[in-house]
């Protein structure tokens, strides 16, 4: 039966490796790129169709991190799919980045080196704002439009003895002490990214509990570090080319380090050919690489709260009931004034 797969963000990096390795798994597939930057997405699109001609490739307008585009996205999946086998919710931002360099080196000669270099854990900061939503750019990019888009494709993942997958591209960067439940969207610190892939590992956990028995599966992945635009993002470019012989240097000691992004997405693609039931709620799986370059996934558990996370999970429907409430009055009100434009005429 053919497959039909949505991929979020999947014109470059990770979601693009994952749509040339989907491809080539599962000629039956029908694959749809929900891109921000069609411009972009037109040339993934072409770079996939270089290695599998006649693959059948669709083209999605979407910017998780707007409300309405999110809303819109999801009503033209509902016009074209009749179900969404697998969603990658893969999309995700780190903006304005800064790299501690004392704790750098603090934490190369400590014992603690092979976690910083896998986790990044105390390195890195960033500067967040607020979008047109009102909402918290990295919260609303990297969890609350992907949660919209779950809530509003509900009768095209859920239906009645059928079973559909969502797939987090979380990370290995997402740490409790870095979110607040008092502050969801962390509008207070300084590690968004941090707090948003957490957040994102809490969620998948409770759409298990909630949607498991309308058939819905969700799964958390740590690609690893890989270099692609998010990461280049983070240093200057001059600096990279300069360290990147020790990256790779690195890979012998730490299997963290997949580097590329057909290797970061191994555990996406892993994901692809389990059955949902042989999975653990409970677990990141983690795309990892050895020193000799050997791709492998290995499930690890997630340090969550069962209590948090259903209080997270109302928050977020909270938000979504108050999100919705503002989107119908802003229509309202300029319905209203068109009107009033019409009648001054
Ligand atoms: N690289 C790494 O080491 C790691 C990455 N990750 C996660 O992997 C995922 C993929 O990132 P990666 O491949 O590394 O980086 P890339 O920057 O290459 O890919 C990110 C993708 O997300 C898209 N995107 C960003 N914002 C939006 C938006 N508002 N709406 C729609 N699409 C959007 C980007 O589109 P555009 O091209 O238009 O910007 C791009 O296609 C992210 O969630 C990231 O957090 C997790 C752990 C490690
Ligand atoms: C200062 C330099 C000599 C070396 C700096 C190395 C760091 C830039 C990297 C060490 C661990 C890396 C890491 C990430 C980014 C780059 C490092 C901080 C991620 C945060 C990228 C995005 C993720 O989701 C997880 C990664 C964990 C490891």
């Amino acid at each position: 039966m053919e497959k039909i797969v949505v991929v979020t963000g999947a014109n470059s990096g990770i979601g693009l490796a994952l749509c040339h390795r989907l491809l080539s798994e599962d000629g039956q597939l029908r694959l749809c790129l929900a891109c921000r930057n069609m411009k972009r997405a037109e040339a993934a699109r072409a770079a996939l169709l270089v290695t599998h001609s006649g693959a059948r490739v669709d083209l999605l307008h979407l910017d998780v991190g707007s409300v309405q585009s999110v809303l819109s996205a999801a009503e033209e999946l509902k016009a074209r799919y009749h179900r969404v086998d697998f969603l990658y919710l893969n999309a995700g931002i780190m903006p304005n980045p800064t790299v501690d360099i004392r704790a750098f080196f603090k934490g190369l000669f400590s014992r603690n080196v092979i976690n910083m270099f896998a986790t990044a854990e105390g390195l890195l900061t960033q500067q967040d704002q607020l979008n047109s939503d009102g909402l918290q750019e990295v919260f609303a990019t990297n969890l609350f439009g992907h949660f919209l888009l779950i809530r509003e494709l509900e009768p095209l993942l859920c239906q009645p003895g059928h079973t559909s997958r969502l797939v987090w591209t979380s990370s290995s960067n997402a740490r409790r002490s870095a979110f607040s439940i008092q502050d969801i969207q962390h509008r207070c610190g300084k590690e968004p990214y941090s707090s948003s892939k957490y957040a994102s590992d809490m969620l998948s956990m409770a759409l298990n509990k909630h949607k498991n028995e309308q058939g819905l599966f969700s799964s958390v992945v740590c690609p690893g570090l890989v270099m692609t635009n998010l990461t280049y993002g983070i240093l200057p470019s001059f600096f990279w080319t300069l360290i990147m012989p020790f990256m790779w240097l690195i890979r012998i000691f730490t299997n963290t380090f997949t580097l590329t992004p057909y290797n970061g997405a191994e555990a996406l693609h892993w994901l692809f050919l389990q059955k949902p039931e042989s999975l653990d709620p409970r677990a990141k799986y983690h795309s990892l690489t050895s020193g000799l370059g050997t791709n492998y996934t290995e499930p690890r558990r997630m340090d969550l709260d069962d209590e948090m996370t259903e209080v997270f999970f109302s928050k977020l429907l909270e938000l979504e009931r108050e999100v919705r409430r503002n989107l119908s009055k802003k229509t309202a009100d300029s319905e209203h004034y068109q009107q009033y434009l019409n009648e001054i005429q």
